[in-house]
């Protein structure tokens, strides 16, 4: 899916699908951070095999590489249930979805990936198939078309998003619990990568993953992305996974003490210079440094937000004294 928000820096290739796979956790007590989303799945999942059901629906929320692909498969994992993938761009009209939903098998965890990009039609279609467990199938064409209804087997949606503000609310509403993901903390990244470090049977200096997690923008993806590139440094110049191996790789991917990229630090330097510090809206900026606007909103202003380089205003984005700081520019004087 080309047009997904992407991470910067790194573009997603075949093995790195497979390099992703290999590290997903499969179980809920596996997977690292996020206590509460845990506790709150965990009991909703719990709940339902308690009383013999499918568990309700679960939308999962939050920026690329937080883990909402890897929770969908836990929740199939742990209900012992088949999982069906999709995503919303596969979903551009009612008959793709009827064509999905038509062929699953009685309780099986249906994976809708950026479900906020489905098409309208669908959407509407799956709205009743969440509630009742029915769909209406349209046959035939022009006048004498007629609408079927189709009785469909209890199943579980699992819907992921990282525009949950782009969901129509009544879709919203089917959703029996929304998980909100949040970014982890540096020692949960690091956990994250002991545990990478472990799979991949790396040896590492002690503190060399605490610093590489401290870069990674609070996202276990990004985490495990830099560790591989720790690991391609150290096994070119036959060393461990040491401080002086992150510190030369990092570089060389331009990735700053802070964990800012060339992207990030292209967004700031935009907006200080071009946009005298802002307010300027989200979508000018990454029109400006010719980026999606997409990846703009979904991957850099968040982090750039939490950091605290950028701060958001009725007006638009603007840049916060710590930015003209990290990239060495003078405030402008009052
Ligand atoms: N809590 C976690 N513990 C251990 N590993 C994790 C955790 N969360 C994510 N990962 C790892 O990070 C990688 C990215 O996770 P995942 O694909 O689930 O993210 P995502 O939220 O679906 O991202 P996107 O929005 O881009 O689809 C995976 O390889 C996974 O192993
Ligand atoms: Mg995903």
């Amino acid at each position: 899916m080309t047009d997904q928000p992407r991470l910067p820096e790194m573009a997603e290739s075949e093995s790195e699908l497979e390099f992703e796979s290999t590290l997903r956790p499969n179980r809920l007590d596996d997977f690292i951070g996020q206590e509460k989303v845990r506790k709150q799945l965990d009991l909703l999942l719990r709940a339902a095999e308690i009383q013999n059901r499918t568990p309700d629906h679960i939308l999962l929320a939050g920026p690329p590489g937080l883990g909402k692909t890897t929770l969908a498969m836990i929740v199939a994992e742990e209900t012992g249930q088949a999982l069906r993938l999709t995503s919303g761009p596969a979903l551009q009209n009612a008959a793709d979805l009827a064509a999905v939903l038509s062929s699953m098998v009685p309780g099986e965890v249906l994976f809708i990936d950026e479900i906020h990009r489905m098409a309208r039609t669908a959407e509407e279609m799956l709205y009743l198939a969440m509630e009742d467990f029915r769909i209406d199938i349209m046959v035939g064409k022009g006048a004498g078309a007629q609408s079927v209804p189709l009785e469909l087997s209890p199943f579980t949606v699992v819907g992921a998003t990282t525009r949950s503000g782009l969901l129509p609310a009544p879709l919203r509403d089917r959703f029996g619990f929304t998980a909100h993901l949040e970014f982890y903390q540096d020692e949960e990244l690091e956990r994250v990568l002991t545990r990478t470090a472990t799979l991949l049977e790396l040896v590492s200096e002690p503190g060399s993953l605490a610093e590489i997690a401290s870069r990674s923008r609070g996202t276990p993806r990004i985490a495990n992305r830099l560790l591989r590139r720790v690991r391609d440094y150290a096994l070119v110049h036959g060393t461990d996974i040491s401080h002086e191996a992150v510190a030369a790789a990092l570089q060389l991917y331009d990735v700053d003490e802070r964990g800012l990229d060339r992207l990030d630090r292209a967004v700031l330097d935009t907006l200080i210079r071009r946009f005298r510090g802002g307010p300027v809206g989200v979508r000018t900026l990454a029109v400006t440094v010719g980026e999606e606007p997409d990846t703009v909103e979904a991957v850099v202003e968040p982090f750039l937000v939490r950091i605290g380089m950028m701060a958001r205003t009725q007006q638009g984005r603007i840049a916060t004294p710590e930015a003209y700081e990290h990239l060495s520019i003078p405030l402008p004087p009052l």
